[in-house]
């Protein structure tokens, strides 16, 4: 919904909403969206999406952090883990794939990751999303701007020491495949090797936010609660 509508505007020229929807790759739905608004079927969605990455190892407190985001700002919360696990589940064509990948802690296709996002974006009424462990290679972070066609607002990084993490995954509990010591060396080394560079990259543009993930929920949150603070200032 929100790809759909967003890109509707009465006030832009038609240039511009095709460069607009040939970037995005959504001509047809923006037609449609277009003829709907004519009709009246849809109201019109100005509001540009205003996209947060959130990256950090495995275990650095992203998810937790996320829900208190979503719930002080309102934002949509995509976790990439968690859109592939639910097509583990939903037994799809990838899932065998994705179980092996997530098994041996290594990074899934970024195609397939990317098309999962893609699909909660346009079904999201929200503009404002956050996307939680993604892009964490750069092959990931080249994929999503070429068929999203948007760079990121903000790049949280939590950053946390090793041992902490690794103490936090083995109490996470919640019966993932991944959460296991052997695992999660193998994750940390795919953080150290391809995850950095994506935070170094957008540390030099300047958009990232590197917060220190150690203490309570709260005193890590009262890190991140300024960073979007501003940006409601701002309008
Ligand atoms: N500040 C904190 N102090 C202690 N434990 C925490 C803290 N933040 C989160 N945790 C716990 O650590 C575990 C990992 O946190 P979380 O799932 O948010 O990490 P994550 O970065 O999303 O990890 P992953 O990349 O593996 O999904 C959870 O059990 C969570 O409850
Ligand atoms: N961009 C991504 C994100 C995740 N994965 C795979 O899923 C595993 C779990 O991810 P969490 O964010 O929930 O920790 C991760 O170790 C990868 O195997 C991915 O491939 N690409
Ligand atoms: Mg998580």
């Amino acid at each position: 919904m929100w790809r759909r509508v967003a890109s509707l505007s009465s006030s832009v020229s038609s240039s511009f909403l095709a460069q607009t929807a040939s970037r995005l790759n959504t001509w047809e739905s923006l037609t449609t969206g277009i003829a709907q608004q004519a009709k009246g079927v849809i109201a019109p969605k100005e509001k540009t999406p205003f996209i947060t990455f959130v990256l950090g190892g495995p275990g650095s407190g992203k998810g937790t952090q996320c829900i208190k985001i979503v719930e002080t700002f309102g934002f949509a919360h995509l976790s990439a883990g968690d859109l592939l696990r639910r097509e583990i589940a939903s037994k799809s064509a990838d899932g065998a794939m994705i179980l092996n990948t997530i098994k041996e802690g290594k990074i899934v296709p970024s195609q397939v990751t990317v098309k999962l996002i893609q699909k909660e974006m346009e079904l999201s009424y929200n503009h404002k999303f956050l996307i939680d462990g993604f892009p964490r290679t750069e092959e990931n972070r080249v994929s999503f701007e070429r068929i999203i066609g948007v760079e990121p607002n903000v790049v949280l990084f939590f950053d946390c020491p090793e041992e902490e993490m690794v103490k936090r995954v083995l109490n996470r509990n919640e019966g993932r495949v991944d959460d296991n010591l052997e695992t999660i060396k193998k994750r940390l080394t795919v953080f150290q090797a391809l995850s950095l560079p994506v935070i170094n990259y957008y540390s030099e543009k300047g958009k990232l936010y590197t917060i220190k993930a150690i203490g309570t929920e709260d005193e890590i949150f009262e890190q991140v609660r300024p960073i979007f603070a501003a940006f409601e200032t701002v309008g």
